[in-house]
């Protein structure tokens, strides 16, 4: 997702040997990660491979998950644990063994929001409250987002082959994310009462994007961000990590960071604004960043679910009653995404830019 320029890549920026991160990676105080809160940690949903003898009980551990943290790990979810390691192995081969001239051959457009392959910087510059562009501390971070889904965007010509099964890991990966994705979002929907495929039907055909980023040891972790503070904007995401840690979530309402633990086989589930949308804030999205540590690279795999650019996300007609009257405006997802570009994402700022008057 490269905005501007040929980006300076984190990796090749700490083989040069630094001691000290330059000041464009330096978090302003506030942002800095200090301590975490060692007693919370994120629910684990049991999904009991679908099993319609666990469904009530499962559905009630989603609801609860959804509302109090937005996050919840899956486990039992019928992914075989050998392809989420193989993609994991395929993305880290990438990142450590590939040369790097081989690498830059997949670089993202500059210029280009959420363009497909290698790349730095999610955005350089930003709007701050009074339109004023200002500069984004860079996040320690190099990814390769992959477009995976409607099948018309999926290319795997454009993605690495230095394993010689990466395409075919993704490809197989993609489809299976998009079911699962399609199988938690109705058990969310059946949640809060409404039909199974109430969100599905609202986000319509899914846009799939998977980006598999990587975290190089970090000198100075302390001043440093792997990935600021944010929430995804679409309406799902499944996260897989490896064993190093460094991801960090708010449960709602909370003022301290929570550790997700690495989890073996567990899936992470994340809800995006669109879900919160959709549910009239019912569930929330999890605001959520990554943490560097100064001796192990991290690898995590995201998989977003997005709406097509020209949907128009409201709150579901089900959930809108007298005394539950409907909190944001809808939104035609192409304009949230621009501004998400445009502001940067900042906490909520985007989502809350479309919360009516109550
Ligand atoms: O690396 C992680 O664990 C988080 C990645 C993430 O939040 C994202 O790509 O949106
Ligand atoms: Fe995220």
């Amino acid at each position: 997702m490269e905005v501007t320029g040929e980006p300076i890549r984190v990796q090749s920026l700490l083989q040069s040997g630094i001691s000290r991160v330059p000041p464009e990676y330096i978090q302003p105080p506030q942002n800095r990660p200090i301590q975490t809160d060692p007693d919370a940690t994120i629910p684990v949903v049991d999904l009991f491979h679908f099993n319609t003898n666990h469904r009530e009980s499962t559905r009630e551990a989603i609801a609860r998950a959804c509302h109090e943290w937005g996050a919840f790990h899956v486990t039992n979810h019928g992914i075989p644990a050998t392809l989420l390691d193989t993609v994991r192995r395929a993305g880290l081969a990438f990142f450590n063994e590939c040369p790097m001239p081989e690498k830059l051959r997949y670089s993202c457009t500059a210029g280009a929001a959420a363009s497909e392959g290698y790349g730095s910087r999610m955005l350089v510059s930003s709007e701050d409250e009074g339109n004023n562009t200002v500069s984004q501390v860079l996040d320690w971070r190099d990814y390769f987002d992959h477009h995976t889904f409607p099948l018309s965007r999926r290319n795997p010509n454009r993605w690495p082959n230095f394993t010689s099964d990466y395409r075919e890991s993704v490809a197989k990966y993609s489809d299976e994310m998009k079911i699962l994705a399609q199988k938690l979002l109705a058990f969310i929907s059946e949640s809060l009462g409404l039909r199974s495929s109430c969100i599905e039907d609202a986000v319509g055909d899914f846009y799939q994007n998977i980006t598999i980023s990587y975290y190089p040891p970090c000198p100075q972790p302390d001043l440093t961000l792997g990935l600021q503070s944010h929430s995804d904007m679409g309406a799902i995401t499944l996260l897989i990590q490896d064993d190093v840690g460094g991801l960090q979530a708010l449960k709602k309402g909370g003022e301290s960071w929570v550790t997700v633990q690495p989890l073996s086989g567990a899936i992470l589930v994340l809800l995006g604004d669109q879900t919160e949308i959709i549910t009239n804030g019912k569930y929330r999205s999890c605001v959520h960043r990554a943490v560097t540590n100064p001796d192990r690279p991290r690898l995590s795999v995201a998989t977003f679910h997005d709406p097509g650019k020209t949907v128009k996300i409201s709150p579901a007609s089900e959930l809108i009653t007298d005394s539950s009257p409907a909190k944001y405006r809808g939104v035609v997802y192409g304009d949230y995404v621009s501004s998400w570009y445009t502001k940067g994402p900042d906490g909520k700022r985007n989502i809350d830019a479309l919360l009516l008057e109550s």
